[in-house]
């Protein structure tokens, strides 16, 4: 079984106003809400795909009730511990570019993350689990590690899709698969990451230290895989934006659902690829029809 798991998830407010103008009264042309955070957009895309997962984390108040029901009513089975406090809305503005203000999110009790413990123990060696996206503020940056370590010893599968302090900290723990995308993999170095070379460059640093499979994903300039074996390089496919939020959950999304299948990485990458574009290309996450008309455009090359 797939294990997604949002520690902070969302309901995600997209918002489209035109002009938009800083300390004045602004009224939208377009709103719409979607619940969201990185784990659960991967298992509504996976879901897609034909790939089952379970959707695990922390939810609360009216904002998590609205997500337990929407991914129910999506098909997609969900087992949160639930918490006290509100989980958080986060903004998507998009008025000619697109800002975010993400929220902090409620705060986990320590009750709250034994129950998320006592799930994880109960997992198997076949299960390939997913840890993604920001850690509520009450609970240490160091929380993923530990929750890595305690699937490690299961000989789970273990993918990350975090950035920042956290980042630091998975890479060393030997996940099997991290995706930062182009900003993130500079953040942990300390520099600009701007053509698929450097990205390279510093996934191979990545590689080094422990991580078994990096995807880079560099938005408009597509993504590269890498391990000890193989590089890879893909152009992302031509379009107009309409909202790029969850484009770099597709990707995961996408890939492990190529792994689920049994597929060999370069194909899983490219479908990856192609879920990325194609969540970015529309208003929503991608549908399946959506994103294998995009993986004909996706050209996978050796890097
Ligand atoms: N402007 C764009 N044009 C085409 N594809 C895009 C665009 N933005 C994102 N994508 C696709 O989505 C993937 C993930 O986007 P990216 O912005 O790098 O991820 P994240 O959402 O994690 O920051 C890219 O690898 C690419 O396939
Ligand atoms: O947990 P974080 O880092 O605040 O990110 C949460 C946000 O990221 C998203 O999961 C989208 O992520 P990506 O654009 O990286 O795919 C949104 O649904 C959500 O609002």
């Amino acid at each position: 079984m797939i294990y997604t798991v949002t520690l902070n998830p969302s309901v995600d407010y997209i918002v489209q106003v035109e002009n938009f103008e800083l300390g004045g009264l602004n009224r939208s042309v377009m709103d719409t809400k979607f619940p969201g955070g990185k784990g659960i957009n991967v298992s509504r895309v996976l879901k897609r795909l034909g790939v089952d997962s379970t959707a695990l984390g922390f939810l609360g108040g009216f904002t998590g009730g609205y997500i337990e029901k929407f991914l129910r009513e999506e098909g997609i089975s969900t087992d949160f511990v639930h918490v006290s406090e509100d989980t958080r809305i986060n903004i998507k503005l998009k008025s000619g570019v697109e800002t975010e203000i993400n929220g902090k999110g409620p705060s986990i009790s320590e009750a709250e993350l034994d129950k998320l413990l006592a799930q994880i123990e109960k997992l198997n060696e076949n299960d390939m689990i997913l840890f993604s996206g920001s850690i509520p503020s009450s609970l240490p940056s160091t929380i993923y590690v530990d929750l890595i370590k305690r699937c490690q010893k299961k000989n789970i599968r273990v993918i990350a899709d975090v950035s920042g302090e956290p980042l630091n900290h998975v890479i060393k723990a030997d996940p099997f698969l991290i995706k930062p995308n182009h900003h993130e993999i500079g953040e942990i170095f300390g520099v600009k990451v701007e053509t698929p070379e450097e990205a390279h460059k510093y996934g191979s640093r990545l590689l080094d230290m422990g991580v078994e499979n990096v995807i880079i994903s560099m938005a408009e300039k597509g993504a590269l895989f890498l391990n000890q074996e193989v590089s890879y390089y893909a152009v992302a496919p031509k379009g107009t934006v309409k909202n790029s939020a969850g484009a770099g959950d597709s990707v995961v999304a996408g890939f492990m659902s190529g792994i689920a299948k049994g597929k060999p990485y370069e194909e899983a990458f490219a479908l990856g690829v192609a879920c990325g574009s194609a969540t970015a290309f529309s208003m929503e996450l991608c549908t399946k029809e959506e994103a294998e008309e995009l993986l004909k455009q996706v050209n996978v090359k050796p890097l």
